[in-house]
C-alpha cells in the first residue's frame, strides 16, 4: 500500500521552506557563473534523451533536500508497491499495472495471487495477428475488399493515447488511413464518415467501461451507417472490433467476442495505450513498432524502478514540479514540443497528469492544504513563440517549461532544422538570461535613441530572465524513444502523487457533470419550461429549447 504521509510535515519540507528563501535571492545565471560544472552536474542520459535540468532555481543543497523528500514520503516504497501489483489505487480497489502492459521480460506480476502475463501476452499475439491481417489485406471486408480505414471510436483515455501516439510516429505509417472519432458532438462522426467506404472501413470501438454515452452513441451512428450503406448485421464481425474490458456489454453490442482485444481493470484509461486500446497503433505503425513503443516504455520502467534517486529521470522531473509548485506557488507547467509530429503531446498529458493529479483531498480523506497537481498546457514551438511566449517571458507568473526537441529531424528538408533547434536553444538561454536596462539601453542607444526615449521604452524592453526551464534532447523520435519519453512522464505523474500523498489513479472528478447531464437529457425532450434548476441553468436551457 502507498504510505500516507503529510510532505508538509516532514524535515525536509522545513529545509526545503528555509533554503527557498535563500535561493530565491539568486538567478539561475548567477548559479552557472558560481559553478563551470553546472551542466554536467544537472544533466542525465538515459539511452537517447538527454534531460538537461541546469536552468532551474535549484543548487547541489535543493536536489539534496529534495531527494531527501522523496525519501521522507517513502517514495522508494511506494514504487516497489506499483510494481508488486498491490490494490495502491485504493478507492477503486484495484491495482496499477500499466507497467505489466509493457513488461517485455516477462517476469511475472501478480494480482490477488495470479501472474498477469500470460493474459497480457495472449493480447498481444492476438493483435499482432489482427494488425498483419488488416495491413496484408488478407482481412477482407463484406464485398470481399481490403480495409483501407479504421476509425477509432473513443474518448478521453480511448481516444488522446491512440491519437498522440499516431501522429507522433506518422512518419512510420503504412497505407492505411486512421481516424479518431470521440465527440459527442454529431459533427465530429458525421465529417469522418462524410469520405469513408463502408466496405474497407473498420471501426474499433475502444471502451475501458463500454458504457461511455458518447463512445456509446457514436459506436451506434457507425452502426447504423454501414447498415445504411449496404452491410447487413451478419457483416458487422468484419468491420467492428472492440477494445474493452467488458466482454458482457461488447457482445450486446453484437461485435462478436473473437473481435474483442480484452484489457482489465488494473489499466487506468489514461495509461491504456500500451493496451489493447493501442490496437490503432498497432494497425497504424505495424505490430513491431509497436512492440518497439512498448520496449521503450519497458526500459523506462526499469531505470525508475531500479536507478538512483539522484539520476532517476521521473524523480528528478517530479520534484522539480514539487519544488515550483509548492514553493514558488507556479500554477502550472508548459510542455513545448519542438517537433511537428508531436503535436498532441501535451493535450495528452492534459488527462495523463491533470486526470491523475488534480485531487483536493488526501490519502487519509482529509482537505489537502497545499497545492497539488498542476494546469498542463502548451504547444508544439516555434507556433507557441508566435503565440503565448510573451506571457512566458514577461508575464507575471512563474511558468516552468519543458523544452522537448529531436537532435535529428525525420524530414531534413534544407535547413528547417536547424532553424527549429536554434530556436530551442535560444528560448531556454534568453528565458534564463533575460535582457537588462543597461542592454536594452545600449541597444536603443545604437538604433539613435535620446536619453528621453530611452528611458520612456527600455522598461517594456528588459527581460528579467530566471525564468526555469527543463530541456530534452532526444536523439530522434522513434517508437522506441517515444515510448521511453511517455513512460517517463506517466512515473513523474505518480512521484508527484506520493508526495502529495494524493490517489493518482482514480477520477472521481468526470462523475458528477455525467450524473446531471443524464438527468438533464430527458428535460430536453419537449416544449415545456424546465424550473427544476437554479435560474441560471433554467434560463439557458429554456432559451436552448425556444431556439432549437
Ligand atoms: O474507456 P472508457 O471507459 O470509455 O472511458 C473514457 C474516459 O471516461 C472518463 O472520462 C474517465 O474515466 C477517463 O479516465 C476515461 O478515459
Amino acid at each position: 500500500m502507498l504510505p500516507k504521509i503529510n510532505f508538509t510535515e516532514t524535515e525536509a519540507y522545513k529545509y526545503l521552506a528555509d533554503h527557498f528563501i535563500d535561493i530565491n535571492q539568486k538567478s539561475i545565471k548567477d548559479l552557472f557563473s558560481e559553478d563551470a560544472d553546472r551542466f554536467n552536474k544537472f544533466s542525465v542520459f538515459f539511452e537517447d534523451i538527454l534531460l538537461d535540468y541546469s536552468k532551474n532555481r535549484i543548487t547541489d543543497e535543493t536536489l539534496a533536500l529534495l531527494i531527501q523528500l522523496a525519501r521522507e514520503c517513502k517514495l522508494d516504497e511506494a514504487i516497489k508497491s506499483m510494481y508488486n501489483g498491490d490494490k495502491i489505487n485504493e478507492t477503486e480497489d484495484r491495482s496499477v499495472l500499466h507497467i505489466a502492459l509493457r513488461n517485455l521480460s516477462n517476469t511475472p506480476i501478480l494480482v490477488d495471487g495470479k501472474d498477469v502475463m500470460p493474459d497480457v501476452n495472449a493480447v498481444l499475439v492476438k493483435m499482432e495477428k489482427f494488425s498483419n491481417s488488416i495491413i496484408s489485406g488478407e482481412w477482407k471486408g463484406y464485398t470481399g475488399k481490403a480495409i483501407t480505414d479504421i476509425v477509432n471510436i473513443g474518448i478521453g483515455g480511448s481516444d488522446l493515447g491512440p491519437v498522440m501516439v499516431t501522429e507522433a510516429l506518422k512518419h512510420y505509417k503504412n497505407h492505411l488511413n486512421i481516424h479518431f472519432v470521440s465527440n459527442i458532438d454529431g459533427t465530429h462522426i458525421a465529417e469522418t464518415l462524410s469520405d469513408l467506404d463502408a466496405e474497407t472501413t473498420l471501426f474499433l470501438v475502444a471502451s475501458k467501461t463500454f458504457t461511455t454515452q458518447e463512445t456509446m452513441t457514436n459506436a451506434h451512428s457507425a452502426r447504423s451507417w454501414f447498415l445504411e450503406k449496404g452491410g447487413k448485421e451478419n457483416d458487422i464481425a468484419k468491420h467492428f472490433a472492440a477494445l474493452s474490458t467488458n466482454a458482457k456489454d461488447v457482445s450486446a453490442f453484437g461485435i462478436d467476442t473473437e473481435n474483442m482485444f480484452e484489457f482489465w481493470d488494473w489499466v487506468g484509461g489514461r495509461y491504456s495505450l500500451w493496451s489493447a486500446i493501442g490496437l490503432s497503433i498497432s494497425l497504424s505503425i505495424g505490430f513491431d513498432n509497436f512492440k518497439q513503443l512498448l520496449a521503450g516504455a519497458h526500459a523506462t520502467d526499469n531505470h525508475f524502478k531500479t536507478a538512483e534517486f539522484e539520476s532517476n529521470l521521473p524523480v528528478i522531473l517530479g520534484l522539480l514540479g514539487v519544488w515550483y509548485i509548492n514553493f514558488y506557488n507556479a500554477e502550472t507547467q508548459v510542455i513545448l514540443p519542438y517537433d511537428q509530429y508531436m503535436h498532441r503531446f501535451a493535450a495528452y498529458f492534459q488527462q495523463g497528469d491533470m486526470e491523475s493529479n488534480g485531487k483536493h483531498v488526501d490519502r487519509n480523506g482529509n482537505e489537502v492544504d497545499y497545492e497539488t497537481g498542476p494546469i498542463i498546457w502548451g504547444e508544439p514551438g516555434t507556433n507557441g513563440q508566435h503565440a503565448f511566449y510573451q506571457l512566458i517571458h514577461q508575464g507575471t507568473r512563474i511558468i516552468p517549461a519543458d523544452f522537448i526537441a529531436p537532435a535529428q529531424s525525420l524530414n531534413p528538408l534544407g535547413d528547417h532544422h536547424p532553424i527549429l533547434l536554434s530556436n530551442f536553444f535560444a528560448q531556454t538561454e534568453a528565458l534564463m538570461n533575460g535582457k537588462t536596462d543597461e542592454e536594452v539601453s545600449s541597444e536603443l542607444k545604437k538604433d539613435g535613441k535620446n536619453e528621453g526615449e530611452i528611458a520612456k521604452l527600455a522598461p517594456f524592453k528588459v527581460f528579467e530572465g530566471n525564468r526555469p526551464t527543463n530541456s530534452i534532447l532526444l536523439k530522434k523520435v522513434t517508437p522506441y524513444t517515444l515510448g521511453s519519453l511517455v513512460a517517463m512522464y506517466e512515473h513523474k505523474i505518480f512521484v508527484q502523487g506520493v508526495i502529495w500523498n494524493i490517489f493518482s489513479f482514480d477520477q472521481w472528478g468526470v462523475e458528477l457533470g455525467k450524473q446531471l447531464a443524464k438527468k438533464i437529457l430527458p428535460e430536453l425532450e419537449g416544449d415545456g419550461k424546465v424550473s427544476s434548476h437554479d435560474s441560471s441553468t433554467n434560463g439557458l436551457i429554456n432559451q436552448y429549447k425556444a431556439w432549437r
